[in-house]
């Protein structure tokens, strides 16, 4: 062997292994190349700026914008982010350009996830426009009106199961709320009573559609966690934030191998769409029936939806994939609210006095009434204060995602076709200029009367989002979440368990979540 064909061996293992770590580099580096005219922290190899949010949590694009300015740059991993923290250029985004961003960007372990891609979260373009069409029937306020006594007596079940708890014990209120919420949705969602709370049934009961329930709750929470956005979920999922185009074989891989997370994962949303296959399927045959026998209609969503004129657009795997989207995003959301409501009133006696006399002023001489739609909208104006400010002070989902679907200009920077441009309502709440001292719970600041309600920006508080693509169940919420209020602080007050940290600690998922629950005690107000 002479020398030349070696050292020309070793020139091409060089030029190849230069070619290689050059298309690496512009595969990496290419989203911010062509981002680079927005401000932002530098973003390294492969995490981008993933470190920086693990450092200092969500709080991080609090910290941006005050350095960059309201439009910057942020890299997932290769993905870059254009975070919006100012509530105009929100209004621009959400509003006034919808044209240009009709559709969310998501990490493809969402995008991508068999259990959401026909929901109206993921759905893009004229299928969204179709299907959001087709359910904002159920949303209108008679109908939301007329949910009120489902609400209200899983409330009171909920409630009277807390009573239980007594003798100082701790309880455990996000898992209860939960449980409340699950149960209210699974009423409004698919007509069926999961019991979770229900004081008469044992929770570990054997009785057969009670195990089905748990079972089904069980596997729903795990949908609901295992969505992390923090570097901390599957292998396949950070793997898909690093490198998207990677996720899918990861995931199909793993899928395969005993005891990943990947494996669990396509368990459970094998068997939630199962699941869900067969309620649609039992719904379908049960309206068919009624139909047969005159019966009155239904009024929950499956069997709204499957008797509209949905059926040419929505099959049942989009049926199921909405039926149980509402599941998903109608629980955690809710019962992250009314548990930062409990904690936060909890921890602020003069707040707690004015929500007590106000529920209190509601039933005086009338003790046994209900509270309907319209007493919910206009006759509890603080605790409507109280509802605000504590989503505010805790924002349940802190990014609204937008993706551009042509060239647009947005607060001066021209933005390409295909961005991923997120909103950031949480540093929106969190802003001295709208909300003065925002570290401050104070529901006062809400009064619509005051100068600082008037002062505010209309769009500086959006913690459903913001124009056509706004929460579908934002009215929805605030009816079940008020109603829950009123009727636990009836009959209770709660305090923090000395068992609970503080301050309290949270996990950043789609929505963001308590790391230990809420611990609380409960005490009676009215011992007999
Ligand atoms: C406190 C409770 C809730 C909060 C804070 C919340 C928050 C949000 C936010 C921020 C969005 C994104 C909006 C946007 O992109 O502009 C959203 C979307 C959505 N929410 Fe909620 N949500 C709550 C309760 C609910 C409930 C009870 C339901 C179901 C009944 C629901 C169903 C949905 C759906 C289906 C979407 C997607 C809408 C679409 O793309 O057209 N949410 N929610």
């Amino acid at each position: 062997m002479g020398m030349l064909p070696m050292l020309l061996g070793e020139y091409a293992v060089t030029v190849v292994a230069m070619a290689v770590g050059f298309l690496v580099a512009t595969y990496l580096y290419e989203p911010y190349w062509k981002m680079r005219h927005v401000p932002g922290p530098v973003p390294l190899p492969l995490i981008g700026n993933l470190h920086l949010l693990a450092w200092h949590g969500p709080d991080v694009f609090s910290v941006l914008a005050r350095k960059h300015g309201p439009v910057f740059r942020f890299h997932m991993g290769r993905q870059a982010l254009i975070m919006v923290a100012d509530a105009e250029l929100c209004r621009q985004v959400g509003i006034r350009k919808f044209k240009s961003f009709r559709n969310r960007s998501l990490p493809s372990p969402i995008a991508k996830s068999p259990i959401l891609e026909k929901g109206l979260f993921v759905t893009r373009d004229s299928r969204w426009s179709a299907m959001r069409n087709t359910v904002a029937s159920i949303y209108q306020p008679s109908h939301l009106a007329s949910l009120v006594p489902t609400m209200h007596s899983y409330i009171q079940r909920a409630a009277r199961n807390i009573g239980g708890v007594g003798g100082g014990q701790d309880v455990d209120f996000s898992t209860l709320a939960v449980s409340l919420f699950t149960d209210v949705m699974g009423q409004a969602a698919f007509g069926l009573d999961f019991g979770l709370t229900a004081a008469d049934k044992n929770p570990g009961g054997d009785s057969s559609s009670n195990k089905q329930a748990q079972e089904f709750v069980k596997m729903h929470a795990h949908v609901t966690t295992s969505l992390k956005m923090d570097m901390t979920g599957s292998l396949s999922s950070i793997v898909g934030q690093l490198v998207p185009s990677l996720h899918r074989p990861f995931q199909e891989v793993l899928r395969r191998v005993p005891g990943t997370a990947d494996r669990e994962t396509d368990r459970v949303n094998r068997e939630l769409r199962r699941q869900m296959d067969a309620i649609v399927a039992d719904a379908a045959r049960e309206r068919d029936l009624h139909y047969s026998r005159q019966q009155q209609k239904k009024n929950d969503f499956l069997s709204v939806v499957l008797g509209g004129a949905a059926e040419k657009l929505l099959t049942p795997d989009y049926i199921g994939a909405l039926a149980y989207e509402h599941i998903l995003a109608g629980s955690a959301s809710p019962a992250f609210t009314l548990s930062t409501v409990v904690y936060l009133v909890s921890k602020h006696p003069e707040v707690e006095d004015r929500l007590l006399k106000e529920v209190d002023a509601f039933f005086l001489d009338h003790d046994d009434r209900l509270p309907t739609a319209d007493d919910l909208h206009t006759n509890f104006p603080y605790l409507d204060q109280v509802v605000k400010e504590s989503m505010r002070f805790y924002m349940s989902s802190p990014l609204v995602a937008r993706e551009s679907s042509d060239k647009v200009d947005i607060g001066g920077y021209v933005l390409p076709k295909g961005t991923w441009v997120w909103l950031a309502p949480g540093v929106l709440a969190k802003d001295p200029i709208n909300f003065p001292d925002p570290e401050l719970f104070r529901p006062e600041r809400f009064d619509p009367t005051g100068d600082e309600d008037k002062r505010r920006h209309p769009y500086a508080f959006i913690p459903f989002g913001i124009g056509p693509r706004i929460c579908i169940g934002y009215k929805f919420s605030i009816q079940e979440i008020k109603l829950a209020i009123i009727h636990l602080y009836r009959q209770y007050i709660f305090r923090h368990s000395p068992s609970m940290e503080s301050p309290l600690q949270f996990q950043y998922g789609v929505i963001v979540n308590f790391k230990h629950g809420v611990k609380l005690q409960v005490i009676h107000r009215h011992k007999e």
